[in-house]
């Protein structure tokens, strides 16, 4: 059945009919024209004369054009923004609650539609766009539950005096995201900070602008007040613009670490990572081989938690990589709107090339490619510009190899085998990052001692990349700072204010 698409242009007859027949959208059709900066409740256009190129990854044809937002544009959305907080920050805990448990039910009604449009962007296959999706509505939904929870202390004194505390938001929030999980990533930064009585600026990656401007619609057809949730579009400048404006009370941020660096404010910040994948001989090996595709192959292997270090103890590692390297062959890469698809297009053409120059580096440092790392070219015509390339697992790694070191953040697995536990904690702990860890043993007593002296944020035993929201993420060292998800980021969208309430006469020894 075909869904109206309000702001978007199909392309031939023929992919018409095919979306009719199976989906909105196919891949290669769809051109977008609306503005996709959003403040004060309206689409808006950016700075006149101004227009970069967006990307469909899948078929490397232009999607779209953005207006980046200059000075005066990041101005009126923040503007909006602390128009909004004035009555937000007034409603009670439920009444927040109840316009973002509306926007939760939008995103359910238009799952395949904003699914759609991310694998369009982005070039991840359907199937987990649908899960990004699924992680925000789920996002929104639980701090609507939690908006009502917010409390203080009381805290009781003598003579019948007493204190209190209560939280407090901080005013305008901005939001900066990246490219890889773009939808999920406005959720997962507006749903605390709206739950907490905050407006939110929010600045999308440049490459995947689309999503975030839906989102935008969402809250504002829930119910939000004109300007509680805003877009600004833009890269660097508006990124700096955004953080340095002295209206904004918070930043929380998700990118690489070198972009993590140049923000200072009161900061979330969710950085790179190059996280450590530990492997017991005592492992149930299917489950192991499972995770460790999960933990290198999820999104093209553009997540920033993969555990891309994949340390095997020794007496299995034969075994183990010749596993991994026929599963790994064996993933579906191609249009990723199709249901078969596995693994879609990487983000863009210089991504794709910066990630096959990590398989070259590699190659000169002396690792062994045992599969993958291919420029690849699907078999449809439209799909040949796409941004494709065949999942790698690299043999024969030493830790001070670049491909060890440094975050690839592509489909690219680096296999190192080890003897002893001791050794293996020493080495997944040599690093400057620590966003995530994972192990897999049958020993309950391992897994617990090795997490506890595994230094990142997000731990995972006998599985990978998992993230309900309910549960706190982020990272230790340069990952970053705070977390998101969770009760605890409630913290991180407030403020505590204490009261001291004197019930008696105020008695002055020294004045009188
Ligand atoms: N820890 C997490 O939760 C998490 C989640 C997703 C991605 N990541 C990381 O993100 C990186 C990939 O994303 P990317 O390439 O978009 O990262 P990036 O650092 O290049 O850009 C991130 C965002 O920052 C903006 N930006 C750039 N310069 C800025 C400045 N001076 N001030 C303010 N904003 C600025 C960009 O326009 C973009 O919106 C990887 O390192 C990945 O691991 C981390
Ligand atoms: N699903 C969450 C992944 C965040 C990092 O890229």
């Amino acid at each position: 059945m075909l869904r109206r698409l309000s702001h978007y242009h199909r392309g031939t007859a023929a992919a018409a009919r095919l979306s009719a027949a199976f989906r909105c959208v196919s891949t290669g059709s769809l051109t977008i024209t609306e503005p996709l900066n959003f403040w004060a409740g309206q689409r808006k256009p950016g700075q006149k004369g101004h227009k970069e190129h967006v990307y469909e990854p899948a078929t490397g044809r232009i999607l779209c054009h953005l207006e980046p937002c200059g000075a005066a544009e990041v101005n009126q959305a923040v503007e909006a923004a602390k128009k909004a907080f004035i009555n937000w920050s007034k409603l009670s805990g439920m009444e927040r609650g109840r316009v973002m448990i509306e926007a939760a039910h939008l995103i359910e009604g238009k799952r395949e539609e904003i699914a759609e449009m991310e694998v369009v962007n982005n070039g991840k296959s359907i199937t987990e766009a649908r899960l990004d999706v699924d992680s925000a509505r789920l996002c929104i939904e639980y701090y609507a539950g939690l908006a009502s929870t917010l409390a203080g202390q009381h805290v009781q004194l003598p003579g019948g005096s007493f204190a209190y505390t209560c939280r407090e938001p901080l005013g305008v929030c901005a939001g900066i995201g990246a490219w890889n999980y773009p939808f999920q990533i406005a959720a997962w930064k507006s749903a605390p900070a709206l739950a907490c009585g905050n407006s939110m600026v929010f600045k999308p990656s440049p490459v995947t602008p689309v999503t975030a401007a839906m989102l935008a619609e969402i809250y504002a057809k829930a119910g939000a007040p004109e300007g509680l949730f805003n877009v600004v579009q833009g890269g660097q400048e508006t990124g700096s613009l955004l953080c340095q404006h002295p209206d904004v009370a918070k930043v929380s941020f998700t990118g690489s670490v070198p972009t993590g660096r140049k923000v200072l404010k009161p900061v979330t910040l969710e950085l790179g990572g190059k996280s450590p994948l530990l492997i017991f001989k005592d492992s149930d090996l299917e489950n192991a081989v499972k995770g460790a595709l999960m933990a290198n192959f999820l999104s093209q292997g553009q997540v920033c938690s993969n555990g891309t270090r994949v340390f095997v103890q020794r007496d299995i590692f034969p075994e183990f990589v010749s596993e991994v390297v026929k599963r790994t062959q064996a993933i579906e890469i191609g249009d990723p709107l199709l249901e078969s698809t596995r693994m879609g297009a990487l983000v863009s053409r210089s991504h794709l090339h910066k990630v096959l120059g990590f398989v070259e580096q590699a190659k000169k440092e002396g690792a062994t490619v045992l599969c993958g790392g291919e420029p690849f070219v699907p078999s449809h015509p439209k799909l040949r510009g796409g941004f494709y390339m065949t999942p790698c697992v690299l043999g024969d790694c030493r830790d001070e190899m670049t491909c060890v070191k440094e975050e690839i953040f592509g489909p690219v697995m680096s296999v190192l085998s080890f003897e002893t536990e001791e050794e293996v904690l020493r080495r997944a702990n040599d690093t400057t990052m620590g966003l995530a860890a994972g192990v897999f043993t049958r020993d309950v007593r391992r897994a617990h001692r090795v997490v506890e002296q595994l230094k990142a944020g997000s731990c995972f035993i006998n599985n990978y990349n998992i993230t309900p929201v309910e549960v706190p993420f982020g990272g230790f060292k340069t990952s970053g700072i705070g977390r998101e998800n969770g009760q605890v980021t409630l913290e991180y969208y407030t403020q505590l204010k204490t009261v001291y309430v004197e019930m008696g006469d105020v008695e002055n020894c020294t004045l009188d």
